[in-house]
């Protein structure tokens, strides 16, 4: 196997990126049984800048897809309820928008890609009917405009001879184009932001990468800003400029990428980096982090980390640890951070 490179590439992250697109304040996703609430999401806090990239990481269950769904309002099951203090785009707290208002904000503000592209394209609609449909809502365009736009932005995502694709159904595209085609009919409305949840898991290394890059052309040549969910760290290492880990529905530490990479904070970010392939010299077989996540049924109390941390004290096992500034715009929420020269921890 090839190990993943974790080294952050030099480049600059654009001077842009330092204005707020959109500023998420205590996003809480809450399931319900009847009697008892259960917090899935509990808390996120977090700003995107404008042409910025966040890579939003955590294991499995930690609540990446939930957080993104619940921005976009898009979680069906009625067990589940979304609250936040605020979340602003476009000079406006978007989380007091009705129903009719917030559809408006979907797919023309903020757009969203999936792993699988097969269930979020219409498989009985031609590819460039979609994305003309999409225009049409979106700009008013006429028929014909939206027609010519479609196929523009099937070259944009680079699928070869777009005219002829334009007519053909989702089921004749292989699985890069298909990817390329659903990121095609998201980037239709022009979003500011797009949300993209794995988009790449199902794809071979090398259509993989090439999805990677057009992402990153669309940043660069678009301004678009990004959230990235992903289990690899060699993805963000070379896509994102900023980074957020979640556990257990929870924040634990954010910054730029090159920084969290180089030099975590929390235990669990370290324990994330030391398990990647390659992340830490001469091992030969995957490393896990010990345990397991816990369940959304049994939140541990204090830092829901402690079980699995072997830095953990008391104070780690009944108090919450609250963000706190580390090095110039990374955050973390640890008692025993790596790297504490008095050892003692983060005073109370
Ligand atoms: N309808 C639901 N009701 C209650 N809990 C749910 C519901 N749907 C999902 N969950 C739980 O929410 C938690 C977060 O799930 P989510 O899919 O957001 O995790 P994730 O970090 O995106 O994981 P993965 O990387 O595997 O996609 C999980 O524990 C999951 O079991």
């Amino acid at each position: 196997m090839i190990a993943p490179d974790l080294t952050p590439p030099l480049a600059p992250k654009p001077a842009s990126a330092r204005t707020p697109i959109l500023s998420v304040e205590r996003l809480t996703v809450e399931s319900h049984d009847g009697t008892t609430r259960r917090a899935i999401v509990d808390g996120l806090s977090f700003d995107l800048g404008e042409g910025e990239i966040l890579g939003l990481v955590g294991e499995s269950g930690s609540g990446k897809t939930m957080a993104c769904r619940a921005l976009m309002r898009l979680l069906t099951s009625p067990n589940l309820s979304i609250s936040a203090d605020a979340i602003r785009t476009g000079g406006r707290d978007i989380s007091k928008l009705g129903e009719a208002d917030f559809a408006k904000v979907r797919g023309r503000e903020m757009g969203m890609i999936f792993q699988n592209p097969s269930s979020h394209l219409d498989p009985v609609m031609r590819i460039g009917e979609q994305i003309a449909e999409t225009v049409r809502i979106a700009k008013g365009a006429s028929r014909r405009e939206a027609k010519a736009e479609a196929v523009e932005i099937l070259r944009q995502v680079g699928i070869p001879d777009p005219v002829a694709r334009a007519e053909a159904y989702a089921h004749e595209f292989s699985g890069g184009m298909r990817q390329r085609a659903m990121i095609a009919v998201a980037l239709a409305s022009d979003p500011k932001i797009l949300i993209a949840d794995e988009p790449t898991t199902a794809l071979d290394v090398t259509v993989q990468a090439q999805v990677l890059r057009l992402l990153k052309d669309l940043r660069d040549k678009r301004g678009m800003s990004l959230i990235f969910i992903t289990h690899d760290l060699g993805v963000v290492a070379q896509l994102c400029d900023q980074i957020a880990v979640l556990y257990a529905g929870r924040l634990c530490e954010k910054g730029p990428v090159r920084q969290v990479l180089r030099h975590p904070r929390h235990r669990y970010t370290a324990g994330l980096i030391a398990c990647q392939p390659g992340g830490d010299a001469g091992l030969r077989r995957l490393r896990t982090i010990d345990g397991q996540p816990p369940s959304p049924f049994a939140m541990p109390p204090g830092c829901r980390f402690h079980p699995r941390c072997s830095h953990a004290t008391e104070r780690c096992r009944s108090e919450q640890p609250r963000l706190v500034p580390f090095d110039p715009g990374e955050v973390a929420a640890c008692f025993h951070p790596v790297g504490d020269p008095s050892g003692l921890g983060v005073p109370a």
